[in-house]
């Protein structure tokens, strides 16, 4: 395809004199009312009126439609936010590994040989989030990983294990222990003198998988963990993980960390010359765990053990490229997605000014998922990214996380004068729905809810366009019911599509949406030729189709 980034006026219509903002409240999925959706619980009264215009429809954001393997494979922010940037659906981290596991490809690279080449010499290290949630990470990407390593002639495998909680059931971490301790002991059966075994963790809340630089506390806590074995020492993972839920309520995103020790100390601390190969595919919370581990002059923490060993010389991989602007991690096993000629890049090849807003924790689904996981600005001169600090706290404690604030910055923005286009990210329904509080969901979406009559208002005092939409569900399921009538809390993404609204205050019918109803096959990379449209252009002809027709 051309690397043309000029875009064509749309022949019939000009676009509005005011700015346009895309809204993007992370989470906030469409389904059923009931006493388990958090939004339809919640008063909201704005996103009411936003949701019953003819400019409303409903857009998919799961499955083939951002580019996941399959139906059953929930939307999450990464491939939500791609779509939504780049106009088109690219084959995504999860199925481009699966694809090169099937092919075989992922173990003829380099990167593969000299891993195998290190765990010959030692000990291949293998870390990454530990279920099959699908969304950073896949068991059976792991299992791969492992047999083959096996079968290469790597004697020593240990592997650091992440609880989830988060895109799967909260208290499920020991049902994949379970399956990953029978991968290990099969292994170990098959070859003489093989000691693959599970040998650090912790939740993926706690240590290791932090994002967007809001907290390298965690970062440093992972690492040491895993890397000297500091931390509480047990039998098992699964010992770890027992003793921790009786020890009090959390979810296994919370748990704290472990060190498996029988007895003669850690049974796989890193040393000199090992390999560690993290494998989730998904960059955001891969990132600061890979350069602790790949940077020779790291200096974000001190990597040096409380008993004053230095930080191990290995070989270190990703299982994909985490970031293509900075090249984060150097060395991986499979080539990301190439998301090229995005949203952002048109709209600075045609000069049009443009912000990017959130707090810390989806700071980066604006910028980087939205850019196409690249990092840095396309043009400085024509875009302004604004971070709000993100608390470190558990989200349920503060429903309102920083909402307000970034509404009131992305008022100023649109009252500047300066900017053409502005896109924002709403934290909460997400990050607050992911603890699995129903009520402070709730709360969540009716702040939000307030925050969306101020922006509205602006964006009538202005003459501008607001479009609202989401990147996938969260909120609107926030528990199940068993058949014995017990609820479980759900702190994971659904399967639910997301709304798509536009609140034009100077409407006046000179385009209409198409198949303004629910179940249409449109879906969030259909939303990028719309917004060129609404602004005044033609979109570019590879894009997936406007929703809108003049
Ligand atoms: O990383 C996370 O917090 C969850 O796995 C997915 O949530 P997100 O896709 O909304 O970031
Ligand atoms: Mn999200
Ligand atoms: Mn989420």
């Amino acid at each position: 395809m051309s690397s043309d980034l000029s875009l064509q006026p749309h022949p019939s219509f000009s676009g509005r004199p005011g700015p346009l903002l895309v809204v993007v409240a992370d989470g906030v999925g469409v389904a059923p009312p009931g006493t388990s959706n958090a939004i339809t619980e919640a008063s909201t009264p704005t996103l009411d009126s936003l949701y019953a215009t003819e400019l409303y429809t409903e857009l998919a954001a799961h499955g083939p439609a951002v580019g996941l393997p399959t139906d059953d494979d929930m939307g999450n922010s990464e491939v939500g936010h791609n779509a939504l940037g780049a106009g088109r659906i690219f084959a995504q981290g999860a199925k481009l590994v699966n694809k090169a596991i099937t092919t075989g490809a992922i173990f003829e690279s380099d990167v593969w040989a000299e891993a195998i080449e290190h765990g010959r010499n030692g000990t291949l290290h293998l870390i990454g989030l530990h279920s099959d949630g699908g969304v950073h990470s896949s068991l059976e990407h792991l299992y791969a990983l492992l047999r083959r390593a096996a079968d290469e002639g790597v004697m020593s495998c240990a592997v650091h294990i992440l609880h989830d909680g988060r895109d799967v059931a909260a208290r499920s971490a020991l049902t994949y222990i379970e399956r990953t301790e029978a991968v290990l002991a099969e292994i170990n059966a098959a070859g003489p003198n093989r000691n693959y075994r599970i040998a650090s963790g912790g939740g993926r809340m706690t240590i290791t998988m932090d994002r967007y630089e809001a907290n390298w506390k965690m970062v440093e806590n992972g690492y040491m963990c895993h890397a000297h074995g500091e931390g509480p020492a047990f039998a098992s993972a699964a010992d770890a993980v027992e003793t921790m839920y009786a020890e009090s309520d959390a979810g296994d995103q919370y748990l704290g960390r472990f060190v498996v020790d029988r007895g003669a100390g850690p049974v796989g601390m890193i040393h000199d010359g090992d390999a560690v190969v993290f494998f989730n595919f998904r960059g955001d919370r891969a990132i600061e765990i890979s350069r602790a581990f790949e940077e020779p002059d790291f200096d974000v923490f001190d990597r040096t053990s409380a008993s004053g060993d230095p930080a191990p010389d290995v070989f270190f991989a990703g299982m994909l490229q985490y970031d293509g602007d900075a090249f984060i991690p150097k060395k991986f096993l499979v080539a990301p997605p190439e998301i090229d000629r995005t949203m952002g890049q048109f709209l600075c090849a045609e000069g049009v000014k443009s912000f990017a807003i959130s707090e810390t924790q989806k700071f980066g689904h604006v910028t980087y998922f939205w850019n196409g996981n690249k990092s840095g600005y396309i043009d400085e001169h024509l875009e302004t990214y604004i971070e709000i600090p993100s608390d470190n706290v558990e989200f349920d404690t503060t429903p309102a996380m920083k909402v307000r604030e970034i509404t009131d910055e992305t008022i100023d923005l649109l009252r500047s004068g300066e900017y053409r286009f502005g896109r924002l990210n709403f934290p909460s329904g997400d990050m607050v729905g992911h603890t699995g509080h129903l009520h402070a969901t709730v709360e969540a979406m009716e702040i939000i809810d307030e925050c969306m009559a101020r922006l509205v208002e602006v964006i009538d005092e202005l003459d501008g366009v607001l479009v609202f939409t989401a990147d996938h569900g969260n909120a609107d399921i926030m528990f199940t019911v068993d058949k014995d009538g017990v609820r479980h809390p759900k702190t994971s993404h659904t399967l639910s599509p997301v709304p798509f609204a536009i609140h034009d205050p100077n409407y006046d019918g000179e385009y209409h949406m198409i198949e303004a109803a629910a179940g249409s096959d449109h879906g969030l990379a259909n939303v990028a030729s719309t917004v060129f449209n609404l602004l005044g252009y033609e979109a570019p002809s590879d894009y997936n189709p406007s929703l809108v027709q003049f």
